[in-house]
């Protein structure tokens, strides 16, 4: 006998002892169904890359169908709209965000025509549209609540009327969710969900995202609607309201750096948990990636897994497409 051999009743080692006992141990799996593949467009019919984010691209209309329809063959069930709207439509009342023929409603009709089954998620937000850039109406410096509620309803309902499955408010206005409800409930759109941005941070990981809109706003910051980073009792609080507001979904943004809240925002609610892996995560794979410093793949796949494991049913991530075709490919 080994002298040095240790008389100990259990060893975790073996569970790890070979894959096939590594995979029927294994407690988290990533699938394609997990994902949602946020895309950007604009009206030009150029489809052009992203300065501030390096491999994304800023689809035309019939660019953004195409690349929809790629990830949805590769098992990807939803995509996420982003428009950048023309500079002279940005005006301080933001109506362009229900123009019935505006970029929206006409993306939605042709994604919805070309892939019925795509579930397609729409911004409900007003930065896109507004010529302060922030998510809601500014009167004398102040971003105002309940006057900014009233065109989010107006927004959500236009998203729903072109036939958007799921209307996913990111603004962070109080009361928002439960008057978007009503008023979809009021036009007939029962069956539209909710797909609250609940625990959304002031975050700077947002940058590269403004720079591909832009859309960052032009004074101030985003810290009278947006939590601070500091609080997580607060993320309970927003969860227990939208739920009594009747949101289907609830969503943790950003991802990485806030698994503690996506762990307790799990602990607390029923409802499935979005969780969003924003425009920096992205960026600091892909700088440190392209630097040669980091194994993009791997590193992409344990980033999306530890959001998982934290608790997310559902991962917004600009990887959905990749990671869906390397699943794919792994036979997954
Ligand atoms: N309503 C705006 C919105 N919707 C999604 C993101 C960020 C997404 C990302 O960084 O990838 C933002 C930016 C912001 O709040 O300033
Ligand atoms: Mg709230």
């Amino acid at each position: 006998m080994n002298p040095l051999e240790l008389d100990m009743l259990s060893r975790p080692r073996r569970n790890r002892k070979s894959a096939g006992v590594r995979a029927l141990t294994r407690e988290t799996t990533l699938s394609a169904s997990d994902l949602v593949l946020p895309l950007f467009f604009h009206e030009d019919p150029e489809d052009v890359a992203i300065e501030s984010m390096p491999g994304c691209t800023r689809w035309s209309l019939e660019g953004l169908v195409k690349e929809a329809g790629e990830a949805h063959a590769l098992g990807v069930p939803a995509v996420v709209l982003f428009p950048k709207i023309e500079e002279s439509l940005k005006t301080g009342d933001c109506e362009e965000c229900y123009n019935p023929e505006g970029l929206v409603p006409r993306a939605i009709r042709a994604l919805k025509a070309a892939h019925p089954d795509l579930v397609v998620m729409t911004d409900v937000a007003l930065d896109p549209y507004n010529a302060d850039g922030h998510d809601g109406l500014v009167v004398d410096g102040e971003i105002i609540n309940d006057e900014t509620v009233a065109v989010l309803c107006k927004q959500a309902l236009s998203q729903a009327e072109a036939g958007a499955d799921i209307v996913a408010p990111s603004d962070m206005m109080d009361g928002r969710v439960a008057a978007i409800r009503d008023a979809l409930d009021a036009n007939g759109f029962q069956k539209v969900s909710i797909c609250s941005y609940t625990a959304k941070y002031a975050s700077a990981f947002y940058g590269p995202f403004r720079g591909a809109l832009d859309s960052a706003p032009k004074a101030g910051d985003k810290k009278t609607y947006q939590m601070d980073p500091a609080n997580a009792r607060e993320a309970l609080r927003e969860l227990e309201l939208d739920e009594l507001e009747g949101a289907d979904m609830v969503m943790v943004k950003p991802g990485g750096p806030y698994l503690d809240i996506v762990k307790s925002v799990r602990e607390n609610t029923r409802l499935p948990v979005a969780v969003y892996q924003v425009s920096g995560e992205y960026l600091m794979i892909q700088a440190a990636s392209a630097g040669g410093w980091l194994d993009r793949e791997k590193v992409i796949f344990e980033s999306l897994l530890g959001i998982k494991r934290a608790g997310a049913d559902i991962i917004l991530t600009y990887f959905a497409k990749e990671v869906a075709g390397k699943l794919k490919g792994l036979g997954q």
